[in-house]
């Protein structure tokens, strides 16, 4: 499922029509009826329903849409909310098309001519701005929105909601709440960022009969379960412990045992074949209580923290992951400088190992092995010098500006989580909710994608099938034996086994 901006569905849009001799008018007859056929479900004949349909394309789909549930016997207000000077094109094509099947036109002049026919709407469909809006709502139609938030009416939203632009970064002051939304072709940008994502409520997306082999390759996409079945690292009945990988997990404090002590259980619950956890000694006492199936490597410390470098040769592991629970003290940040100028295997690094990273980037860059960086949004804010509500309403371009700069890994992790890979190519994850936003989550993550790393050959479907067993196991959990109040991150650690089970391998 590709993931675009504005720009780039209009140049989709007209590859197909000049590679593939698609007339504009006919793909917007396609859409429509992609919704139409969408909506079905969701809409029944004793309901009435007003559809709003605006000047541009998005008003074109809005023209078939009406005709197409006309014809189907569905009980339908068409108004068009502009003036007629507006409807050009395509959609004036579209427009004739309705009236001439015989099926009455409402035109909006005020909008008292409209408040009784809103009132008494079951379903109220907008089709008045898609991704050609810019600004913020004007005229009419930011009457028509206002007043169509107020009703009780069902909303649904026609590629985008009014009012929302398809891109990131833009701020909103108002529009269309839709209930649902039905996508065109492919997802805008806009729907998986925090400021706008709420007006979409729940959405998908419909095929129009663009000719995929001639759309340019997307670089941003939604990661499905289907790809999660496709690169999911296959067990070999002839495979020992060492075929799975030797992980090292580094963090810890003795006043933070549990951190470090959920990565792990989560590392050597996805299959990592051998585990060292490298700790304070006074925080190894607790952890190793926990994970009896681990080595362990007492690190340095000072009063319960780690100080010093590690005294190891970091070269036998796999995959190091590093930070979780270590704590934000200056005594720990010769340890993260030592680990990024050694490790010669992917290093992940969450946490507080994130805290200390700021001023020692450029050694990031210089690393030849990946690198793979796991903030939330706060800790991403103070590594890129931003404000948090500026990276959660433009993740997309900070996310992949950091990656490409300093050529890593970079998780960005929300209710919606972005991985980048250092050559700017973005996955999403979808998956998970609400139980998951608790202290430990972040930290049972860790360990997991430490595993996946450790077991596939690229880094990038191990972040992805990382970040989806986290969120399915929160969702299968909260749809059993949990609630999203009740569940815990060392749940979701004993949840994986069910997760895992789906895989067929
Ligand atoms: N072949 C295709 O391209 C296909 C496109 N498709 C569909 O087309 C949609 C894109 O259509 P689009 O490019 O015509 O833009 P669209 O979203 O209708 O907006 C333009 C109109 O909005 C108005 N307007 C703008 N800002 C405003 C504001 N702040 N407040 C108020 N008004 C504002 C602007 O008015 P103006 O600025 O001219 O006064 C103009 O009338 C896309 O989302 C999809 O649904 C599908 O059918 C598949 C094939
Ligand atoms: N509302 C939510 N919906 C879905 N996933 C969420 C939500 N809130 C948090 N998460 C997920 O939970 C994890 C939280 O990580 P993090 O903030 O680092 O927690 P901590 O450091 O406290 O363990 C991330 O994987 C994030 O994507
Ligand atoms: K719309």
């Amino acid at each position: 499922m590709d993931v675009v901006t504005a720009q780039e569905m209009y140049e989709w849009d007209q590859v197909a029509i000049e590679s593939s001799g698609l007339e504009g008018k006919l793909l917007m007859e396609n859409a429509g009826r992609a919704v139409c056929f969408d909506l079905e479900k969701k809409l029944s004949k004793h309901q009435k329903i007003v559809i709003l349909i605006g000047g541009g394309n998005n008003g074109g789909d809005g023209f078939v849409i009406a005709r197409t549930l006309l014809n189907l016997g569905y009980s339908i207000e068409a108004w068009q909310v502009v003036p007629d000077s507006k409807v050009e094109g395509g959609s004036h094509f579209h427009k004739r098309l309705l009236e001439n099947s015989g099926f009455p036109l409402y035109h909006l002049e005020q909008i008292t001519e409209i408040r009784e026919s809103l009132v008494g709407a079951d379903v109220i469909i907008d089709a008045m701005l898609g991704i050609g809006m810019k600004g913020r709502l004007r005229g009419l139609i930011r009457q028509v929105v206002a007043l169509s938030n107020e009703q009780e009416a069902f909303r649904i939203a026609v590629d985008l909601p009014s009012g929302v632009p398809a891109d990131e970064g833009i701020d909103v002051d108002q529009a269309f709440e839709a209930d649902y939304t039905c996508i065109i072709a492919a997802v805008k940008i806009s729907a998986l960022v925090e400021n706008t994502r709420v007006y979409y409520g729940e959405w998908n997306v419909v095929e129009i009969g663009l000719p995929v082999k001639k759309l340019p390759s997307s670089t941003r996409k939604v990661w499905q379960w289907e790809d999660a079945k496709r690169a999911f690292p296959k067990r070999r009945a002839n495979s020992h412990k060492g075929s799975h990988g030797k992980g090292l997990i580094v963090g810890g404090a003795a006043n933070m045992p549990g951190s470090i002590a959920m990565s792990a259980r989560a590392t050597l619950r996805s299959g990592a074949g051998l585990l060292t956890v490298a700790a304070p000694g006074s925080a190894i006492q607790n952890v190793a209580p926990y994970v009896q199936e681990a080595t362990f490597l007492p690190l340095q410390e000072d009063s319960g923290v780690v100080n010093g470098q590690i005294d190891t040769d970091v070269s036998n592991y796999d995959g190091v992951a590093l930070g979780m629970g270590m704590g934000r003290r200056l005594k720990s940040h010769k340890l993260v400088e030592d680990l990024v100028c050694k490790v010669e295997s992917p290093l992940l690094i969450d946490a507080d190992g994130l805290y200390q990273l700021k001023d020692i980037l450029h050694l990031v860059k210089e690393r030849t092995n990946p690198t793979v960086l796991t903030p939330h949004p706060g800790e991403f804010a103070h590594l890129v010098d931003q404000s948090i509500s500026t990276i959660v309403n433009a993740p997309f371009y900070y996310s992949r500006k950091f990656s490409e700069t300093y050529g890593v890994y970079t998780v960005l992790k929300g209710p919606v989580t972005i991985i980048t890979a250092p050559d700017g190519r973005q996955y999403v994850d979808l998956t998970g909710n609400a139980g998951l936003a608790k202290g430990g989550s972040g930290d049972v993550l860790s360990g997991i994608l430490l595993a996946m790393m450790l077991q596939s050959n690229s880094i990038m479907d191990a972040l992805n099938i990382g970040c989806m067993v986290h969120g399915l196991t929160a969702e299968m959990l909260t749809e059993s034996e949990h609630s999203m109040v009740d569940l815990l991150a060392t749940d979701l650690i004993e949840g994986l086994s069910q997760t895992f089970r789906t895989f067929s391998f």
